[in-house]
Formats: C-alpha cells, sequence, structure tokens
C-alpha cells in the first residue's frame, strides 16, 4: 500500500506495538496530542507527518486526513474508571470527528481499538472465575450486544455504533477491535482475566496490519493473542482479517515467566 495511513494515539501503548513491528512497513501520519520523542517516531517517518493535535480539533484532524487511505485509530482515554466528562470528550466526540473527516476525505478503511469493556459486563458472578480458564468452553464471538463493563465500556460500545453508522450511509470499510490486555514480553502477571485475553505486542501489530490489508465491510473482532485460556474468539478474525496470531499466555507461568526458561 502506498497511500498514507494515519494513525491516532501514536505515542501510547498499543500505537508503539503497531510502530514497534511494522513502524516502517507504511507511509504513515502519527497524530496525538502529546508531542512524540524521536524514540517513539520510525526512522522512516519525517517530522512533516507527525501531527501534535487533540482528535475534536476538526480543522487539526481534517489536515492530517488529506491524502489519507485508511486509518487506525486509537487516540482516547483508556482508563476503565474513566470519568463520563473524559470518555465523552476523548472517545465519542472524538471518535465522531474522526469518522466524518475519513468519510469527507474519502478514507477507505478505519479500525477503531474497541475495547473489552465494551463487553465486559458477561462476566457474571456465576461465570467467573471459571470462565478464565482453559477447560471452559464460554465464547463471546462479536455477534454479541454490547454489555459495558464501565462508561469506558460505553464509550467503545458507542465508537462501534458510530462505526456502523459511517459505514452504512458512507460506504467505509470498519473494523472494530475488540483489544484485550496489551503487555509487553509477558502476559499480566499473576491475573487469570488478563491471562485470557492477552495481546502480545507482536500480536497487536500483526492483526492491525491485517486490518490495513483485508477486504470487508463492517466487522467486530476480538484482540487477543492465541491462549490457552480465552472466553474470545479469534475465528471472525482469522476468518475475516487472515489473522494469525503466535503467541499464548499458556507458555508463561502464572507469574510471567517463560516456561522454556523455568
Ligand atoms: N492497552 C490496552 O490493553 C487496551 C487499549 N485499548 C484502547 O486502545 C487505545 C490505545 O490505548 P493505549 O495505547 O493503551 O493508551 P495510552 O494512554 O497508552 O495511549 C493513548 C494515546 O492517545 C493520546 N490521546 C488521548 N486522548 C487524545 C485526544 N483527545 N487527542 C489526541 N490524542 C489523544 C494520548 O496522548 C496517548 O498517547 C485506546 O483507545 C484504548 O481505549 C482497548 C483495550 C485494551
Ligand atoms: O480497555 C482496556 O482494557 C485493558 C484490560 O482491562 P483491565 O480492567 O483488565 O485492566 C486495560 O488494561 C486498558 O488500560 C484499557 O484501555
Amino acid at each position: 500500500m502506498d497511500q498514507p495511513v494515519l494513525l491516532t494515539g501514536a505515542g501510547g501503548r498499543v500505537g508503539q506495538a503497531i510502530l514497534g513491528h511494522i513502524g516502517d512497513a507504511y507511509d504513515w501520519r502519527l497524530l496525538d496530542r502529546e508531542p512524540l520523542p524521536d524514540e517513539k517516531i520510525p526512522a522512516s517517518v519525517d517530522r512533516t507527518n507527525v501531527y501534535v493535535a487533540d482528535v475534536t480539533d476538526e480543522t487539526a484532524v481534517k489536515n492530517a486526513m488529506d491524502g489519507v487511505y485508511a486509518v487506525i485509530h486509537l487516540a482516547g482515554d483508556p482508563r476503565p474508571e474513566a470519568p463520563w466528562d473524559s470518555v465523552l470528550r476523548n472517545n465519542i466526540d472524538g471518535t465522531q470527528k474522526m469518522y466524518q473527516a475519513a468519510v469527507d476525505a474519502g478514507v477507505e478503511k478505519f479500525a477503531f481499538a474497541s475495547s473489552n469493556h465494551a463487553v465486559g459486563a458477561y462476566e457474571t458472578e456465576e461465570r467467573t472465575p471459571d470462565m478464565y480458564r482453559s477447560h471452559h468452553e464460554f465464547r463471546l464471538d462479536g455477534n454479541e450486544l454490547p454489555r459495558p463493563s464501565n462508561l469506558y465500556g460505553v464509550s467503545k460500545a458507542t465508537g462501534e455504533t458510530l462505526g456502523r453508522y459511517y459505514h452504512d450511509h458512507h460506504d467505509i470499510s470498519v473494523v472494530n477491535v475488540r483489544i484485550g490486555n496489551l503487555t509487553q514480553h509477558h502476559p499480566p502477571k499473576e491475573y487469570e482475566r488478563g491471562q485470557a485475553m492477552w495481546l502480545s505486542y507482536r500480536d497487536c501489530a500483526h492483526l492491525f496490519e491485517c486490518c490495513l490489508e483485508a477486504d470487508y465491510d463492517y466487522e467486530i473482532v476480538y484482540g487477543i493473542s492465541d491462549n490457552d485460556r480465552k472466553y474470545y474468539s479469534i475465528d471472525r478474525a482469522r476468518e475475516v482479517l487472515g489473522y494469525d496470531p503466535v503467541d499464548n499466555s499458556a507458555e508463561y507461568t502464572f507469574e510471567g515467566e517463560p516456561l522454556d526458561e523455568v
């Protein structure tokens, strides 16, 4: 793909996981409200393609969107405990501004960083902690209705619905990635839920690369590694996007040590 890809929230954890693995593979435009230090910018990206801007700033977003082929929209408040005024502004209003600018500019594909917290209320007292264990067969597959854990989760479910609207009315291809728990080098330590929804850095980068390369209409997929423990199906991501993860939290001890080194 020769045309530019706009990555918002580029300086954050997910953005850096993506850039750390496929930072030289695309013609990136990077946007973040915080200035990006040199070490967060791939060598192939010129400073003129780095935008210090807020996603709620329509003029700045329009400027960054010009000529863009695809968007990976990560910017937002990622805190599960984030208050309503923050998720309303950063996650909901910011995502609407991004979609509007994208369709105005004729962008073809839009990948949205949704979250496990859009469906966290499926983790009922009756199901937990058993559903976090590898013998358990309960799966969410993306066809279920949202059941948010918190107001942050409400903002992510709303982002998914904004994508539905912009896809249906403006024909932009949309994929919502319900990201699990991204950690570098090892799964979340001593945390069953986190190990069931672990997403490694390299699987994260590969998944978003799939979002840039595959053909799709409107999709909701789960963003986790190929963990033995899981309650999210990755079948849809495999089928539609060609996602083929390599990591598995079962290859680590509960405390996070690689089993082949123990
Ligand atoms: N890290 C994880 O395990 C998960 C992350 N996500 C989602 O992925 C996205 C990225 O998350 P992380 O990288 O972990 O968060 P982060 O906090 O590390 O990075 C977010 C980046 O977005 C920027 N940002 C925030 N609000 C902005 C705004 N209004 N305008 C422009 N830039 C803004 C921040 O400066 C920061 O660099 C978020 O939307 C989050 O909800 C979803 C599920 C799990
Ligand atoms: O959406 C998100 O989810 C992950 C995992 O949730 P947690 O409640 O198990 O910590 C979280 O770490 C991340 O910050 C958030 O954006």
